[in-house]
């Protein structure tokens, strides 16, 4: 059969690293899949390359993609995210049928997916907004897929997104309906801030080992090997050990060494905190991520602090006592291990802002389940806050669940010793410092936000409630300081 006449069941145009290992996996996995990019070299050399895979219809236009694809036709836009997806999307829509549907599978901004979404549902097409998360190698093995959109867009999509998934380890695909226009991308974003904690707050450990205890990269590696063993087994904690281990071929040096320290970033972590913001949650633990990388790459602001005087170290600060080092790295593991629970605490916060901001009715036990594998933040960690919103789907924040609670009491002083540490060293851990405020502003009896109500209404007449009766009060603080209702 000549590729005219083919019938793909699904095209995925953008064959950049992302979307030609998606199209590689439909393929792997059974699939007729018309491919297309905007420049036609990509699309000739993932046939030439890896064309004994499946069944690939090369296309070199989109009338042609389009024309290859059996209906309802399913196109996967795997292009860059904002306005080339607005092209892209636009170019093949004006080619499609109603009952189509057009899956953004790229990093897009929520808000992006919802207005795409209800443009193309005025015309007739479905428009999933699927967030895909597990970089090159997830894309082509199996990714973690979080596909929002019209229900009924699901019935015929999902069967083809459970195939190419991963796997999760009780051998449930990691995709799931997520719920309308852009939770499927608002998901994906959370995911993405959630990834960023995660990464600074290994990185603090990683650093609170090295300049405090004395380790070496190499000692490091083999300390995350260890962890990675125990309750914080996760890909991030997998390949932190691997980059650790990792000797830059030219020097000789520790590759992480040689690496510049300014942390980029393309912006889902910010998009993440700006929607956190949006939406009256605190996630500070995502905020303090990516701040550090922010301030990572200052610099001007760097060099102008850098003859600043900091403490006085601990014998020169050289090596701990083998034992003294390896008592340490005990407690680094508990505070990381908490402060790891903050962050998801926030990430899950967040989530039910959203849903109940947009009317997603996100179930934030699926959310849980199709990240144990395939994703960045993929960890054995996922099954338990699967399992604690399993328990209890209205559980108020993670932090209220009782195996969590438990854990955090358990670490905590562990936790305080290693902050204190950093601060007393020098050490840099807004991540774990701002967990443990986190932790310790929660379970506070009372917080010293009466105070700045005080303030607020001592400047502003911006009034405030009290402990002892209902009703709105202001103070006459320029006159009598008699308390009138406002
Ligand atoms: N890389 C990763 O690990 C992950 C990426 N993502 C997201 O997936 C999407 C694809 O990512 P990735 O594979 O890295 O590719 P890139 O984000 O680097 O995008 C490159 C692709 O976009 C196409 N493109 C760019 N501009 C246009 C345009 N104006 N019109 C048509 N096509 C255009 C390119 O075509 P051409 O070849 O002609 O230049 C190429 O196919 C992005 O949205 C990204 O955010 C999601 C998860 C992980
Ligand atoms: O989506 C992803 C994984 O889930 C990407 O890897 C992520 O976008 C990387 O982000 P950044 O470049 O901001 O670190």
């Amino acid at each position: 059969m000549s590729s005219a006449d083919r019938k793909a069941q699904i095209g995925v145009t953008g064959l950049a690293v992302m979307g030609r290992n998606l199209a590689r996996n439909f393929a792997r996995n059974g699939y007729t899949v018309a491919v297309h990019n905007r420049t036609y070299g990509r699309t000739r050399e993932l046939v030439e390359q890896f064309g004994g895979e499946g069944d690939f219809v090369p296309a070199a236009s989109s009338e042609e993609f389009v024309a290859a694809l059996e209906r309802p036709r399913r196109v996967l836009v795997m292009v860059k995210a904002g306005a080339p997806t607005d092209a892209v999307i636009e170019e093949f829509a004006a080619l499609l049928e109603p009952g189509d549907v057009i899956i953004d599978g790229g990093n897009a901004h929520f808000e992006d997916t919802r207005r795409r979404e209800a443009a193309l549902r005025e015309r007739g097409l479905h428009f999933v907004g699927a967030g895909v998360s597990g970089g090159e190698e997830g894309a082509l093995h199996g990714p973690s897929i979080m596909p929002g959109g019209p229900p009924e867009s699901y019935e015929s999509l999902g069967p083809m997104l459970e195939r190419i998934a991963a796997r999760a380890p009780d051998g449930t695909p990691c995709t799931a309906h997520v719920g309308p226009d852009g939770a499927g991308h608002f998901v994906k974003m959370v995911h993405n801030g959630i990834e960023y904690a995660d990464m600074q707050l290994i990185a603090e450990a990683y650093q609170l080992l090295r300049d405090v205890a004395g380790y070496s990269p190499a000692e490091i590696a083999d300390i995350f090997g260890r962890w990675n063993e125990g309750r914080l087994e996760s890909y991030l904690i997998e390949i932190t050990a691997e980059v650790l281990r990792h000797t830059d071929a030219a020097t000789g040096r520790p590759f992480v060494d040689v690496v510049a320290d300014r942390a980029e970033q393309k912006g889902t972590g910010r998009w993440t905190v700006q929607t956190a913001l949006g939406l009256g949650t605190p996630v500070p633990g995502i905020a303090e991520a990516v701040f550090a990388r922010s301030l990572s790459g200052h610099a001007e602001l760097r060099a102008a602090a850098a003859a600043l005087p900091g403490p006085q170290t601990r014998d020169g600060g050289g090596r701990m006592a083998p034992d003294e080092a390896a008592a340490f790295a005990e407690r680094v593991e508990r505070s990381l291990y908490a402060s790891k629970i903050i962050s998801y605490a926030q990430g899950w916060d967040m989530m039910r802002a959203g849903s109940e901001e947009y009317g997603w009715h996100l179930d934030l036990s699926a959310t849980a389940a199709i990240w144990r594998a395939g994703c960045i933040i993929r960890a054995g960690f996922l099954d338990r806050i699967r399992g604690a919103f399993t328990n209890d789907p209205w559980l108020p924040s993670l932090l209220a669940d009782p195996a969590f609670a438990k854990e955090l009491g358990e670490a905590q002083q562990a936790w305080r010793d290693v902050v204190a540490a950093a601060a007393a060293g020098g050490v840099p851990a807004p991540g774990m410092a701002g967990a443990l405020a986190y932790y310790d502003a929660l379970r506070s009896d009372r917080l010293p936000a009466a105070l700045l109500q005080g303030q607020r209404d001592f400047f502003g007449a911006h009034t405030y409630q009290r402990t002892d009766r209902e009703g709105t009060f202001h103070t006459l603080w320029a006159e009598d300081r008699s308390e009138v209702r406002a």
